[in-house]
């Protein structure tokens, strides 16, 4: 069952009813109202414009939550999405997230702990692994003869570097199995992949800049409010699921873009920029179906899951600084029922609160909690925190981690809206099929009358920000840009 499975009304009563209009934008993520702010500025401004959101807020993946909590009268902010701001220092994203006076000081000092699953410590020199691979396998010598024609796969470089660079490092024999499945792991978190082999090795070398940590002070909801203010209210329709999208049609050269309530436009050009797991799970959007061209580039590109597991106290229980604990999984005897553990490799605290922790889980492990009842992780999570900060529990004289005051998980892949997080990455057979970079996908739909009607948008179009909130920025300007040229 989808919302988009009934609308009210006929083909010919929506042609009849439609208002006619020069663009709609479907989804009101970053990349849908960037491309509304450049539509509503410049020299050549576009007015007859509407943006329809499916949800009840703008942003999309730009989630920002904000909680009050009963035991404390305070209310904690919280990020269900986007997070830090990724992308480097020269982009507009960071460029407006200065102006705004909206970044975080990063004044931040650490608890840290490295941890086995039983509570017992890890040696720190197995961590160094993942930053010494990491260095190794986005080196363009040493990565490109893993894209050579087939496509090995991103993770195909670490595996084969694992043993020697391990060794070098001189950490511990008995950890060497449960380095190496963090390793994995944590590759798996960056893409929001099931299997660190299904990244095509050509399009992780593509991706920039996401080694910052920025983060915005007051929510990243600050960037959308920002934008949203310099686009006209009644533009913007929020509730508006578009369920139809009929875009070549025999009696006119325009597009008739229908929502869940039957409102109907008739448009020129039609900017999508729903996340690719949505365009996926729901081909039926467009009459006639895509052309094959698409829908075969359609297959070779995924969008991951990543979900977040948040918890807080009223005050950190294990020391008075950030909570900072990598862990690693030396005994893995799970019950079936609670493998979904596997896939949590580190608590941190977040944003501007000590108190308040949470946990990454990617790919399958985030499929397997997202099918779970929400009291079941958070009792499985406990357990987890219980057994792997046994130690450091006794050391504080406490019998068992605090009751938690603030519990949250996200479940992203499940989400009717994204079918996914983040990282819309090319398999490696994609890359193998021709997707070598991003534009392809880029390539808009012409109707039977050789105009260009379907404009692609989101963060998936990205060549080297794919995944990330300046990259949907970017993509949607640009091309709102070539829209604005097209109805010159
Ligand atoms: C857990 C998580 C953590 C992340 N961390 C970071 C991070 O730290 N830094 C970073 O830069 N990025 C991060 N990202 C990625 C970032 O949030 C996204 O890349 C970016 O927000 C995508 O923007 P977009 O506009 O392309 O897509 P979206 O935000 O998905 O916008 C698409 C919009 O389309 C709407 N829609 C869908 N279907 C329809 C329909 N039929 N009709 C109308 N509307 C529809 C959706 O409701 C949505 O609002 C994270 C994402 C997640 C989920």
């Amino acid at each position: 069952q989808h919302p988009c499975d009934i609308v009210p009304g006929t083909f010919d009563s929506w042609m009849q009813g439609a208002t006619s209009i020069d663009v709609v934008v479907v989804g009101g993520g970053a990349s849908g109202l960037s491309a509304m702010k450049q539509f509503q500025g410049g020299k050549r401004k576009v007015n007859s414009v509407v943006l329809l959101e499916a949800q009840d807020y703008l942003g999309g993946r730009v989630k920002t939550v904000r909680t009050s909590i009963e035991a404390t009268g305070k209310t904690v902010l919280t990020e269900d999405g986007a997070e830090w701001v990724h992308g480097g220092r020269t982009t507009d994203l960071y460029r407006l997230a200065k102006k705004l006076n909206g970044l975080a000081p990063d004044t931040k000092t650490w608890n840290i702990f490295f941890n086995r699953n039983n509570g017992a410590k890890a040696s720190p020199l197995g961590y160094n692994i993942r930053r010494n691979l990491m260095k190794q396998c986005e080196t363009k010598k040493i990565i490109t003869p893993y894209f050579q024609k087939p496509d090995k796969g991103f993770g195909q470089c670490f595996i084969d570097r694992f043993d020697q660079t391990y060794k070098k490092l001189k950490a511990p024999a008995a950890e060497k199995e449960a380095w190496y499945f963090y390793n994995e792991q944590m590759v798996n978190k960056d893409q929001g992949t099931d299997t660190w082999l299904n990244i095509s090795a050509r399009d992780a070398l593509n991706f920039r800049g996401a080694d910052q940590w920025d983060q915005w002070k007051n929510g990243y909801d600050t960037l959308i409010n920002y934008i949203t203010k310099s686009i006209e209210n009644s533009k913007l329709k929020l509730n508006s699921p578009v369920c139809r999208i009929h875009w070549d049609n025999e009696s006119t050269d325009r597009v008739l873009v229908v929502t869940k309530d039957g409102t109907s436009y008739l448009a020129k050009h039609v900017l999508i920029t729903v996340s690719i797991g949505y365009l996926k799970e729901h081909r039926e959007l467009f009459t006639p179906e895509l052309p094959t061209t698409y829908t075969k580039l359609l297959e070779d590109v995924h969008l991951g899951v990543a979900d977040k597991i948040q918890l807080g106290w009223d005050k950190p229980w294990w020391g008075n600084k950030y909570l900072d604990l990598t862990m690693i999984w030396t005994e893995k005897n799970l019950p079936a029922e609670q493998e979904w553990l596997y896939g949590i490799m580190e608590f941190l605290s977040i944003h501007q609160y000590p108190e308040m922790i949470q946990a990454f889980i990617t790919g399958k492990y985030a499929k397997l909690m997202e099918d779970l009842p929400e009291e079941t992780v958070k009792s499985d999570i406990m357990q987890l925190l219980n057994s792997v900060m046994s130690k450091t529990l006794q050391k504080k004289g406490l019998s068992a981690v605090p009751e938690p005051i603030f519990f949250r998980r996200t479940t992203w892949g499940l989400h009717e809206w994204s079918y996914g997080s983040y990282n819309s990455y090319v398999s490696p057979v994609g890359a193998d099929n021709g997707l070598k970079t991003r534009q392809p996908l880029a390539k808009s739909v012409k109707n039977s009358y050789n105009k260009q009607v379907l404009i692609w948008g989101g963060e998936a179009l990205s060549t080297t920000r794919y995944g990330a909130v300046d990259g949907a920025m970017a993509v949607g300007k640009t091309m709102a840009i070539k829209i604005k040229n097209l109805l010159a």
